[in-house]
């Protein structure tokens, strides 16, 4: 019934406005599925490889294709993406690129689930879920390679912690953004928008959490329940040279701890990302050590999603939670086992967007069949909404 018989794939655009790779999967029985890769701007050293999509493209029809049509089951989705690493032949998908791999690899799992007339979440595993929904985490102010002249951390990001449902944790990260947006007018500080619909004023990171602190504790007295929020430091980008730079200062790797340890008591974040260079498991896990036990120390850049750099972090004790970026390791099965060997180890998987984007909701699907405890996929605009509005109609439908 899932036999593939058929694999299209074409240039799309992305929320940047580049062009990115979607696929269309084709089966036997009429099922059908399409979806689109995302691409990052503040990329991991350790991702697989994102193709110029157009070389992607060719690449992927020339060697993924032929063993996918007539060969393999969109219902089966390891065989599906066993089936691409044997196309590829590399560790990082270089030869077909990443691009075309996820959006091959999502494109067969809603095909598959189209067969089954089940949601993508169910198909995903989502019947043994918990009754628990994501908290999504939600960009509010960013800067970094996101935005020019703004902060130098990468993302602010409300995190509604008490939210009884996950719809009222969407609308309340949305107040928390519209509420930014009324203090940096009271302030007179105007504000452009960076690449994942946060506002990118031109204050300093001090300033940025000044004005987190009062926007969160605005929505959250008027909402009722807890609102903390959490930080993407994204530092491998600040880093260079053995320090880290925030414009003119510099911070050695030990300021560097201390500076995130003060900031998780001070501010009592929620939730802090890549607070520590990409190649420094080291630092990770003495922070992680420090303030492990108040708040979440996420592995962005430095676990990739791949289950060999998140097994040295285990080893290692460094951070206590992870980023899974379906793209960053090229297929949903590579995903799945990150998450499952997080699962096993008590780290807290995070599924995320990219700051490209498109339409595709396979995130919060994902999300919700593998019980992710927290889904960070931005607060406004189309490619962001359309996760976050997917969440409410899932969570409508599995109650
Ligand atoms: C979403 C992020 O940005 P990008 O997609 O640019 O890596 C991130 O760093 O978590
Ligand atoms: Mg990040």
């Amino acid at each position: 019934m899932t036999l593939i018989t058929a694999v299209r794939l074409r240039r799309i655009l992305d929320s940047r406005g580049n062009p990115t790779v979607e696929a269309d999967v084709l089966t036997e029985s009429g099922g059908f599925g399409r979806a689109a890769a995302p691409s990052g701007a503040s990329t991991g050293e350790y991702e697989a490889i994102e193709l110029p999509p157009s070389e992607a493209i060719a690449s992927a029809r020339e060697h993924a294709v032929p063993r996918l049509v007539g060969e393999v089951h969109a219902g089966n989705q390891r065989e599906v993406d066993a089936a691409l690493h044997a196309a590829d032949g590399s560790e990082d998908f270089s030869e077909i690129g990443a691009n075309s791999a996820v959006a091959i690899s999502m494109a067969a799992a809603k095909a598959g689930a189209d067969v089954l007339g089940a949601p993508l979440y169910q198909h995903l595993g989502g019947a043994f879920r918990g009754d628990n929904f994501p908290i999504p985490l939600g960009n509010v102010i960013g800067g970094g390679e996101h935005a020019k002249d703004a902060t130098n951390i990468q993302e602010f990001l409300a995190a509604p912690v008490g939210a009884p449902s996950v719809a009222e944790a969407v609308f309340a990260n949305a107040e928390v953004h519209a509420a930014a947006a009324d203090i940096l007018d009271e302030r007179g500080v105007p504000a452009a928008k960076g690449d994942e619909g946060a506002w990118a004023p031109a204050v300093d990171d001090a300033e940025a959490f000044d004005i987190m602190e009062e926007a969160v504790e605005r929505v959250a007295d008027d909402r009722g329940f807890e609102i903390k929020f959490g930080l993407d430091m994204a530092a491998a980008e600040l880093y260079e040279d053995g320090e880290y730079h925030y414009g003119d200062e510099t911070k050695s790797v030990d300021e560097q701890i201390d500076y995130v340890a003060e900031l998780v008591t001070d501010y009592d974040l929620a939730y802090v990302e890549d607070p520590l260079d990409e190649n420094d498991y080291e630092a990770f896990a003495e922070l992680t050590d420090r303030v492990g036990d108040q708040t979440l120390i996420c592995g962005d850049d430095l676990f990739v999603t791949n289950v060999s750099r998140l097994q040295e972090g285990i080893d290692k004790g460094a951070g206590n939670s992870i980023l899974i970026k379906p793209n960053q390791i090229g297929t949903l099965t590579d995903a799945f086992d990150a998450i499952e060997l997080a699962t096993e180890h008590g780290y807290k998987s995070v599924v995320s967007h990219r700051s490209g984007e498109t339409e595709d909701t396979t995130i919060a699907h994902l999300a919700v069949a593998t019980d992710a405890p927290f889904i960070k996929t931005g607060t406004v605009q189309g490619e962001r909404t359309a996760k976050l509005n997917e969440l409410i109609r899932i969570a409508e439908d599995a109650v």
